[in-house]
């Protein structure tokens, strides 16, 4: 069978469909697959490594955009749709999966215009997506990744699937064997791109942290923009850190932490939940509809996660937490124990297979 992976633009979004993709491949060795994104998605500079092809399209965000913006975002949909038909003759899908993004509702609209039956979206976050809530009424099945959004999509066309996980983390994922004395080991990152604010709340953060320096080891993610600057911070104050643009093995991030600070998007939290992650979510207060709250308001509600909204954040408040925490190793077991009982494995299995017999 041949599928095609719509949407991408960020991690949260393209790596699902990658667990998708790696799972659809392993279940018959004559599936294929295309993902089709923007150029300047994320995909364009990952996919290829991975060995995926990639066909591309243009598209864009209508919401939150003044007038000018939103005509010609509408002329870079219009041409995604006329892109994206071209592709689906091309390649002559069975299957279509959005994952959303950008990509992800000119190609499903091209789709549905030619007749073709199987299409399916995955929606990440609890609250869906002004693209998703479009496409889901005309998609076969919605995988949803949390229960909260069942209410927020067409009645009984939901599934609650779990997001799916790339299987290098699931399968690497090793936890630390931790013994009395060790040091506490953080890992700090922001999403895919990283997070500004979080960073330099960090900063603030190492002087409250002063009495406790010598026992932590930090690996922090601050995006490409600000890594230099963070990367002189913690040495200016003498923290041990390891700080990187970007992690590429974050099965060994997740592995060797025993705190994770992070925002709430919806595929780190699938991350942080499989691996059992103890953590302190800060959402990204501009996402839509404020949906990383809502993620994070999830686990927090569950007794799996901590938060502190970026309003009531500062490098005391931060630090106060860490330390609480550091201080408190059963606090933080107990987080671990419900975030793991929250963790769906089986996601990319059960969507393959969803999608495979869906009867159409
Ligand atoms: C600002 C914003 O609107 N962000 C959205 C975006 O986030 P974003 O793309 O940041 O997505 P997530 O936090 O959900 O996922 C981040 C992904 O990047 C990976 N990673 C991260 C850092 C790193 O150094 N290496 C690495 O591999 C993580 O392991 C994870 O797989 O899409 C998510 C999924 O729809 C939404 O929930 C988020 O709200």
């Amino acid at each position: 069978m041949k599928m095609i992976i719509a949407g991408g633009g960020t991690g949260g979004h393209l790596f699902p469909g990658i667990a998708v993709a790696d799972e659809f491949l392993a279940t018959n060795s004559e599936n294929k697959v295309l993902f089709v994104g923007t150029e300047r998605g994320i995909e364009a500079r990952l996919l290829p490594k991975l060995g995926y092809e990639l066909g591309v399209i243009t598209g864009a965000g209508i919401k939150g955009r003044g007038t000018w913006g939103q005509f010609k975002s509408a002329m870079l949909l219009l041409n995604g749709y006329a892109q994206s038909r071209k592709i689906l003759k091309e390649f002559q899908p069975d299957i279509v999966l959005g994952v959303g993004g950008y990509a992800s509702a000119p190609l499903l609209l091209a789709a549905r215009g030619m007749g073709i039956k199987k299409i399916f979206i995955h929606e990440q976050n609890a609250i869906p997506g002004l693209a998703n809530k479009i496409l889901s009424r005309f998609s076969q099945r919605i995988f949803i990744s949390m229960a909260e959004s069942a209410a927020l999509f067409p009645e009984g066309r939901t599934l609650l699937t779990g997001n799916p996980i790339r299987k290098e983390i699931l399968w690497r994922f090793q936890e630390r064997q931790r013994k009395v004395g060790d040091e506490f080991r953080i890992l700090v990152f922001g999403g895919s791109a990283g997070a500004h604010r979080i960073n330099l709340t960090m900063l603030e953060a190492l002087p409250h942290l002063a009495a406790v320096r010598d026992r932590l080891v930090i690996t922090h993610q601050t995006g490409e923009k600000d890594c230099e600057e963070i990367r002189a911070g913690y040495q200016a104050q003498g923290v041990k850190a390891n700080v990187a643009p970007f992690i590429e093995d974050m099965a060994a991030a997740y592995g060797a932490a025993d705190l994770v600070i992070c925002r709430a998007g919806a595929t780190t939290i699938a991350e942080v939940t499989a691996c059992g992650k103890g953590c302190i979510f800060i959402p990204y207060p501009y996402a839509a509809d404020d949906h990383q709250r809502k993620n994070a308001e999830a686990l927090v509600n569950k007794k799996a996660g901590f938060m502190i909204l970026e309003e009531e954040l500062n490098g005391e408040v931060l630090a106060g937490e860490i330390l609480r925490l550091k201080a408190n190793p059963e606090a933080l077991a107990e987080v671990e124990r419900n975030a793991r009982s929250l963790a769906h494995l089986d996601a990319a299995q059960v969507i393959v297979t969803e999608m495979v017999r869906a009867d159409l």
